[in-house]
């Protein structure tokens, strides 16, 4: 039985060089046992990390109806299935069960502040407070966010190599992706709450996941069914994780692993970032992976894949929200 997950670090693996080829070994060899690695050695500054939580921290502090204002009215930035949240989202309004399609199951105790790739653009009008703090956390997102994008393009080009992929197959497929970035703070476990979800079980919809965490809580469910709660050596280490699109890209190869969030003594702030395709990707099965064995699935384009997920987690359709 596995304890701890899988761990990469990158610090010698420059382009071309024999440790990036070891890492991206290591990372396909993660993503077949359990889809889950660590990550060190990735070159984003601690500070980054810090002013991240630092100001989310001081947003989810104010009171409820400061929050609620840095909501967007329709909960979404453009068209009706454009899924990309920004702003806040309170306490038990999200339920990752209904996100999987199961029915009936508890909302999580959680509260979140999301951006997307407007972030970068400083004049899109974002629901932030106008104050100095408001664009402080701005600034902070913004700056990892950035930091992020950067990071999945290098993650991104290992998996090529571990695919045999030309090297800029995911830049190329991910070029207008609507990545999102998540602040989430899980409020500490008191008799006060029903249970102790912070986040119930489910896989990521994504092709990779980035999550960086104050403290242990994530728990991830490997193969046997047992509960692996990973720890970080250090606060800017951080936990990925490939979701359903690589997944079904893979054959099944690569696993997208069910996990949650569990509260504990004390409060956690985590930072999850999406990696997602662009809409019109087309997701076909690596050629690695189908030479011996059938394609499981038909081609499908990202977008078709993606809206039945988000449709059920924001109850359009039969899904429901709890
Ligand atoms: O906050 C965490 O530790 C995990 C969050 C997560 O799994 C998600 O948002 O999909
Ligand atoms: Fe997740």
């Amino acid at each position: 039985m596995m304890k701890e997950l899988p761990r990469i670090d990158l610090t010698s693996a420059t382009p071309g060089s024999e440790a990036e080829r070891r890492a991206a070994f290591e990372i396909d060899r993660a993503c077949k046992q359990v889809g889950f690695f660590t990550l060190s050695g990735h070159g984003i500054a601690p500070a980054v990390f810090e002013e991240a939580y630092a100001l989310s921290r001081a947003f989810f502090r104010q009171p409820l109806d400061a929050k609620n204002r840095c909501r967007l009215q329709s909960g979404f930035t453009m068209a009706a299935d454009d899924y990309t949240p920004y702003g806040y989202s309170g306490m038990l309004e999200e339920n990752a069960y209904a996100y999987m399609g199961r029915k009936g199951l508890p909302s999580d105790y959680v509260e979140k502040f999301s951006v997307g790739r407007l972030i970068e653009d400083d004049g899109a009008r974002l629901p932030f407070s106008t104050d100095a703090e408001g664009q402080r956390l701005r600034a902070a997102l913004k700056a990892y966010f950035r930091e992020c994008e950067a990071l999945t393009a290098r993650l991104t080009e290992l998996f090529s190599i571990a695919l045999d992929l030309p090297r800029d197959f995911f830049a190329k497929k991910t070029s207008a992706s609507t990545d999102s970035l998540r602040s989430l703070l899980y409020p500490q476990l008191s008799t006060e709450l029903v249970n102790d979800q912070g986040m119930g079980e489910h896989t990521d919809g994504t092709l990779l996941t980035m999550l960086a965490q104050t403290g242990p809580g994530i728990q991830v469910k490997e193969r046997g069914g047992s509960w692996i709660t990973p720890t970080l050596e250090r606060r800017d280490h951080l936990i990925v994780n490939i979701g359903d699109l690589m997944a079904r890209w893979s054959n099944d190869e690569y696993v997208s692993t069910p996990h949650r969030v569990v509260l504990s003594g004390g409060e956690r702030q985590s930072l999850a970032f999406f990696k997602l395709a662009n809409d019109d990707a087309l997701i076909e099965c690596f050629p690695k992976f189908c030479k011996d064995t059938p394609a499981k699935y038909e081609p499908v384009v990202y977008k078709a894949f993606s809206l039945q997920k988000m449709n059920a987690l924001f109850g359009v359709g039969d899904a429901g929200r709890a």
